[in-house]
């Protein structure tokens, strides 16, 4: 049990920090009044249970972990639309805080469950009292749509055991469909909601500015 401590320790660091900066990402956006192409942030360090399993199902040996299992540190940017979606990665491509290897594009190339989401696999530093330490990172970009739909699945997934009934995968398969077709819609009218985004924004600040 102190093994895996000691090994989830520079992973639990990653993902506090990575929660910090992603979020702080946001927060600038908000400073200078423009629309954030970032929603909401989550993360979390892969279950040991999960890490386990899927060592197992793809042969991954325990002492190669590090190198081959790109998601004990996950993070998960959601944003409203699904041209922010390429704004965050080119904001995470111009970092110089970590290091992007891999970039997965699922949303040009769905998977045959329905899934979209732009997946980015970075290398990032992290400073421990022994030195720094370079580890892997998953950070997934999705609209709000797609993780609606992911999320579903996800939980169904679970019930299933991944083998689903051939009705229930066609349905999911439509609502995949219908989830993008809601984006794009979205996209159209998306200078309207903006708009009213900041209408709302600046509203806010005057009710405030007017209470102290
Ligand atoms: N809900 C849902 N999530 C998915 C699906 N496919 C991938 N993901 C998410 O994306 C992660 C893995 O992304 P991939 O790029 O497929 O990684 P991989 O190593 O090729 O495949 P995995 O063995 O699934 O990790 C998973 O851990 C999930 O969080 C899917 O069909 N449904
Ligand atoms: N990159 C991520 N960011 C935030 N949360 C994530 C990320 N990846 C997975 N999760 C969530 O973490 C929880 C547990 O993750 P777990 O790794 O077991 O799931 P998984 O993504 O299905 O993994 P696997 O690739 O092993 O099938 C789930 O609720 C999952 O949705």
């Amino acid at each position: 049990m102190k093994h895996w401590d000691q090994f989830l320790a520079p992973y639990k660091q990653a993902v506090s920090e990575l929660k910090i900066k992603l979020k702080g990402m946001r927060g600038q956006f908000e400073l200078d009044s423009s629309h954030s192409p970032i929603e909401f942030v989550t993360g979390r360090v892969k279950p040991i249970a999960s890490i386990l399993d899927k060592a197992n199902q793809k042969g991954i040996p325990l002492d190669k972990l590090e190198e081959e299992m790109q998601d004990i540190a996950g993070m998960r940017i959601m944003c409203q639309f699904v041209d922010d979606i390429h704004h965050v990665v080119g904001l995470l491509r111009n970092r110089n805080d970590l290091e992007i290897v891999e970039e997965r594009d699922y949303i040009s190339h769905k998977k045959t469950s329905g899934y979209r989401s732009y997946h980015v696999v970075i290398r990032y530093p992290v400073q421990t009292i022994h030195g720094e330490k370079n580890i892997l990172a998953e950070i997934q970009i999705r609209t709000l749509a797609m993780n609606f739909w992911a999320t579903i699945e996800h939980t169904l997934n679970y019930k299933y055991k991944g083998i689903f009934p051939a009705d229930i995968k066609m349905r999911l398969q439509s609502a995949a469909e219908a989830a993008f077709r809601l984006d794009e819609e979205m996209s159209l009218i998306r200078g309207e909601i903006q708009e009213a985004q900041a209408f709302f924004t600046r509203n806010k600040e005057f009710k405030q500015e007017e209470k102290s």
